[in-house]
């Protein structure tokens, strides 16, 4: 199937997602069209990762439809939705620790669906001058928010045309956040959409076009940052910040 311009990159109609018996994603909707940049937000265990796992085909859905790319995600695996140009940066990461830097970068390198070649090995390392400085060290050997830039690197090797980054700076000193956030903010400026899970709505709202909040596993805010800071009660009472 060819796709036109305005066709959505994702799109996610009604989905509903168990665990075993556990009922997780009751009906959700979401759209990711070329160049957005979306925040997805909620609480612990309202269904985020959840709902990035059906996106990639981790989790099959029980209900409703994804479309990557308008192909019907009931009939492609994981890495065909990878193929596709949607890259995936986990929770936790997934960097090989015991392949250096520059190992795990050259692994990952891979034109994008239409041949652009836009993310080299020297574009990354312009992006992420720590990761220029430790390029012959081991995965294992880097710190926790070096493991993230070198994730989101692997990612950007790939060319893709969305990134999807869960928990983007979890667990990280406030300077490497806001290197990440940075890192952010060129990945959009450079085209790529995105969709960005973090718990700090702040730095979220601030280089996002459209945010969803998602409770217990349904969409109950869906809007632009500036509609959504105008509303803090809504944030207090969704996000309990
Ligand atoms: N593999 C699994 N088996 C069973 N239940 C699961 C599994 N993974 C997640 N859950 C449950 O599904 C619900 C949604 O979890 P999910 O990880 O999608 O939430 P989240 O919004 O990403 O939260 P967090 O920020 O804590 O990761 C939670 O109640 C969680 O305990």
């Amino acid at each position: 199937m060819t796709q036109t311009a305005d066709e959505p990159l994702i799109e996610v109609r009604g989905v509903h997602t168990h665990y075993g018996a556990s009922h997780i994603l009751h009906g959700v909707n979401l759209v990711v069209r070329r160049g957005e940049t979306i925040g997805l937000m909620g609480r612990n265990g309202m269904g985020k990762t959840t709902l990035l796992k059906t996106i990639m085909g981790l989790v099959r859905p029980s209900g409703g439809q994804v479309h990557i790319r308008g192909h019907d995600l009931r009939r492609l695996a994981t890495h065909q939705v990878a193929r596709l140009g949607v890259a995936y940066v986990p929770e936790g990461r997934g960097i090989f620790g015991n392949l250096s830097v520059r190992e795990n970068l050259l692994m990952a390198a891979r034109p994008g669906l239409d041949g652009r070649r836009d993310w080299t090995l020297e574009r990354v390392l312009d992006t992420f001058p720590r990761l220029a400085e430790r390029l012959d060290h081991g995965g294992q050997q880097l710190s926790g928010g070096e493991q993230q830039m070198l994730t989101i690197g692997r990612a950007l090797m790939t060319n893709p045309d969305v990134l999807i980054l869960d928990e983007a700076t979890e667990g990280l000193a406030p300077l490497i956040a806001r290197e990440i956030w940075r890192i952010c903010d060129l990945i959009r400026a450079s085209g790529i959409s995105s969709i960005i899970v973090d718990k700090n709505w702040r730095h979220v709202t601030q280089i996002t076009d459209r945010n969803v909040i998602l409770v217990k596993g349904r969409v109950v805010f869906e809007g632009d940052s500036q509609t959504l800071r105008a509303q803090p009660e809504r944030v207090t009472q969704h996000l309990g910040v």
